[in-house]
Formats: structure tokens, sequence, C-alpha cells
């Protein structure tokens, strides 16, 4: 009974959840470019000049150069309209948006190509953190899982820890799960029980608080040399840090691409400290604040020395062509401790 209340609830959400039949048809019609074309093999990929069927059909191309599409008897149908109701389901909030998934994809695909980690990753596993990167905040609205728990939002009714990115893998499976949008529907059961397994791990790591729990694991598995990529939790570490490098690599893009995200970032901050002192009569912490927005680059400083510079020093131990991912953090720490000297 459990799962038939769950079969109904899964139907009446997708149907308003998945995109139209119509708007697929016109999509798979399209040619795609190649990733030259788009330079989606860079590390200074930004989506700035691109509109939004470029972002569908530059990601479409990293499926297909990444043979996902071929290994894993992906229907073309299924893959645009799964694509297009992947993007329908973020909101148009100012910065968690389906442009910063789009991003996040970006840098794992170009990870994944650069490093040749198809040596150290399995195609499943290449399969799952790419669909992770795409759905990892899907249905985000602009505030963070701090302010669930404070409005006592119907999410943090649901879950307690990670409630963002519990409801985040909970849409993702929503979408997955939806007739017309399964692209996994061609994996056998083992691939698909594993596939999911990868995508919850992948999607949760993208939760901060996780990220500075494992993070020590991880720094001194690769900094003692005793990293096994045979072993399971190890390759898990692994996964969750690629995920946090990807979900913070606007911090590394070049300046003038930082500088312009790291306002969307701020804005959509600033409406929830907005909120807070309207609805909730609370002070938000400074990073909402706007009345302290002279102290953003002082804190850009901060981010880059507390999360960024530490994931990034990891992971170019274990993937070496990743150093441009920590050359862009440092060059954009150079860059934010300038803009502090202006104010
Ligand atoms: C740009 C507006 C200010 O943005 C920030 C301010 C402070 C910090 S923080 O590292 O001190 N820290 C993070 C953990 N919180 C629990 C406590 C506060 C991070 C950012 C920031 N976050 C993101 C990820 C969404 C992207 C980005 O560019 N900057």
């Amino acid at each position: 009974r459990a799962m038939a209340k769950k079969r109904i609830a899964i139907d009446v959400m997708s149907y308003h959840a998945i995109a139209p039949i119509e708007e697929a048809n016109k999509l798979k019609k399209m040619p795609i470019p190649s990733a030259h074309y788009y330079r989606l093999n860079e590390y200074t990929f930004s989506d700035f000049n691109l509109d939004d069927d470029h972002t569908l059909k530059a990601t479409i191309r990293m499926f297909l150069d990444l043979d996902l599409i071929e290994k894993f008897h992906i229907s073309y149908d299924m893959m645009c309209r799964w694509l297009l109701s992947v993007k329908k389901n973020y909101r148009p909030v100012l910065y968690h948006n389906w442009r910063h998934a789009f991003n996040v994809a970006q840098t794992m695909y170009c990870i994944i190509k650069q490093d040749n980690m198809r040596s150290s990753l399995t195609d499943l596993e290449i399969l799952a953190l790419l669909v992770a990167c795409l759905c990892h905040d899907l249905d985000h609205r602009g505030t963070n899982n701090q302010f669930q728990i404070k409005t006592m939002s119907p999410l943090a009714q649901l879950y307690s820890t990670s409630v963002m990115e519990h409801h985040h893998f909970d849409q993702c499976i929503m979408i997955l799960s939806t007739k017309g949008t399964e692209i996994l529907s061609n994996l056998s059961q083992d691939q698909y029980e594993h596939a999911i397994k990868i995508l919850e791990g992948a999607i949760l790591a993208t939760d901060l608080a996780l990220y500075f729990r494992y993070r020590g694991e991880f720094f001194n598995m690769v900094n003692s040399g005793q990293a096994d990529w045979a072993n399971d939790e190890h390759r898990e570490l692994l996964r969750s840090m690629m995920m946090t490098a990807c979900d913070v690599s606007a911090i590394s893009k070049p300046w003038e691409v930082q500088k312009n995200v790291a306002k969307l970032v701020a804005d959509e901050f600033f409406e929830q400290g907005d909120r807070e002192k309207e609805e909730l009569k609370i002070k938000p912490v400074d990073m909402m604040d706007r009345d302290k927005k002279d102290r953003l680059p002082e804190m850009q400083v901060g981010f880059i020395d507390s999360i960024c510079l530490p994931v990034y020093q990891a992971l170019v131990k274990v993937c070496h062509t990743t150093e441009p991912l920590l050359k862009g953090c440092k060059d954009n720490r150079e860059n934010w401790t300038n803009e502090m000297r202006r104010y």
C-alpha cells in the first residue's frame, strides 16, 4: 500500500514536473555542436554567452562525448525529455538555478575528460556523477538549510539533516521514475541499484556540512598515499570531494566571471536575509545581510581559505589535470584581496 501511495504521489507530481513531449520533439531534431564549439573541455568555460537551447545541446554533447547514451542504451527521446524536465524543475532563483547545475556538470565533464578519469571511475560512476551534477540543486528555493529549519518549512519536517539535499535527491528520483524520462530504464537491476546509491551519495555530498565532516579523512588518505581506489569507501570519498570541487568551481573562473557569479550568490543570500529581517524578525548572518555587503571581498577570501583551496589542493594530488581549478582559485584569492583594499 505504501508503495502504491508513493506511486500515485509520483504520478501526480510528475504530471507537472515533466516537460511537454512537443518540446522534447523540438530538441531531439536539433543538431548538436561539438565540445570544441562550446569549449566544454576548458576549465575557463562560462555559460554567459549561451542561450537556454545551447545549454541543453551542450549537455547532450557531454553525454555523447562520454559515450553514455550508447553504453547505457539511453533512448534519445528520453534523454531530451529528461533533460528538459530537469531544467524545468529548477526555479528562476538568482544563483541556485539551472545555469548553476549546468556549470557544475561542465566542470565534472572537464575533470573526467581531461584526467581521463575513465581509468579510475567506471562508466556507471561517470553516468551517475553527471546526472548528480545536473540534479544536485533541483527545486532550490534560494534559501539554505538553516532557513528551512527556522521557518519549519514542509521540507524541514520531512528531513532533519541536509534538508535541501534530501529534497534535491527526491526530485531527481521522481524525474527518473516518471514515464517518458526514465533514462536509466535500460540498466540492469544491479546497475540501476548501484547508480541510485552513487547518485544519493553524490547529491548529499553537496551539503557543505558533510564536506566538513568527511574531508579530513580524504585529505589524510591522499596525503599519506594510502588511497586505495579498489576500496569502495575510498571511491565514495573521492566522488564526494569531486562533487564539492565542481559545486564551488565558479570560484576558479576568470575574474570577470567570478565577479559576476559572486554578485548572483550575494543577491540570492541578501534576499534570504531580507526575508529573515521582515518575516522572521531575526538578524541575518553577515553573509546574508545586505547592510554588510562591504564585507563581501573579505568573506570570499574566507570562503576560499576554509572551503575551496583545501579541496582543490587535495584533489590535484589525485587528478593532476585539475591544477587549473587550484590556480584559478588562488588567482581569485588575490583578486578578492585587492577588492578588500578598495573599501
Ligand atoms: C558572494 C557572497 C558571499 O558568499 C559567501 C560568504 C561567506 C562564505 S563562508 O565560506 O564564510 N561560509 C560558507 C558556509 N556557511 C555555513 C558559512 C559562511 C561563503 C560564501 C560563498 N558561498 C558560495 C557557495 C554558495 C559561493 C560563493 O561565491 N561564496
